[in-house]
């Protein structure tokens, strides 16, 4: 099975986008993995120290000891490993991006739902109202991004 095999899963954010206030990126984090959990017996906690099965940051280009590469604005603006040890369940974000809480720029509670989706052993939807559709599309926040396709797929995996 493509999913993690605990339900208590935990995250970190290893640093900030200068683009919105740390409580913002605090916030759409916290919206995005409250996607999932309500669709899911999933259980997200946050910590601040060590390693956590979803570590998060934000990075251009070479990143990290990230085998992938960003590329500058636009284009990729995010990448995320399927479950596992070491990479996998992380999520980064490329900083050459502009993240915002509203429709300009990318909206980072919608690509971090997105991500996240990935983080839990999801890949790409060919439903193009599916949030695992591969190209982002705002969605107002207020509307539960999540179709039936990805529901169904994250069910298929935490049934
Ligand atoms: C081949 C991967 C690394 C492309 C990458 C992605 O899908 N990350 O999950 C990505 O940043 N895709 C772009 C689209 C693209 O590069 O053509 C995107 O908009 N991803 C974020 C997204 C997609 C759908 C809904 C919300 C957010
Ligand atoms: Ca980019
Ligand atoms: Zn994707």
């Amino acid at each position: 099975l493509p999913g993690w095999k605990k339900n208590k899963l935990t995250y970190r954010i290893m640093n900030y986008t200068p683009d919105m206030s740390k409580d913002d990126v605090d916030k759409a984090i916290q919206k995005a993995f409250k996607v999932w959990s309500t669709v899911t017996p999933l259980i997200f906690t946050r910590i601040h120290e060590g390693i956590a099965d979803i570590m998060i940051a934000f990075g251009t280009k070479a990143h990290g000891h990230c085998p992938r590469y960003f590329d500058g604005p636009l284009g990729v603006l995010a990448h995320a490993f399927p479950p596992g040890d070491g990479f996998g369940g992380d999520a980064h974000f490329d900083e050459d991006e502009d993240w915002t809480t509203g429709s300009d720029g990318f909206n980072l509670f919608l690509v971090a739902a997105h991500e996240f989706g990935h983080a839990l052993g999801l890949s790409h939807s060919n439903d193009q109202r599916a949030l695992m559709f591969p190209n982002y599309a705002y969605v107002s926040p207020s509307e539960f991004p999540l179709s039936p396709d990805d529901i169904s797929g994250i069910q298929s995996i935490y049934g």
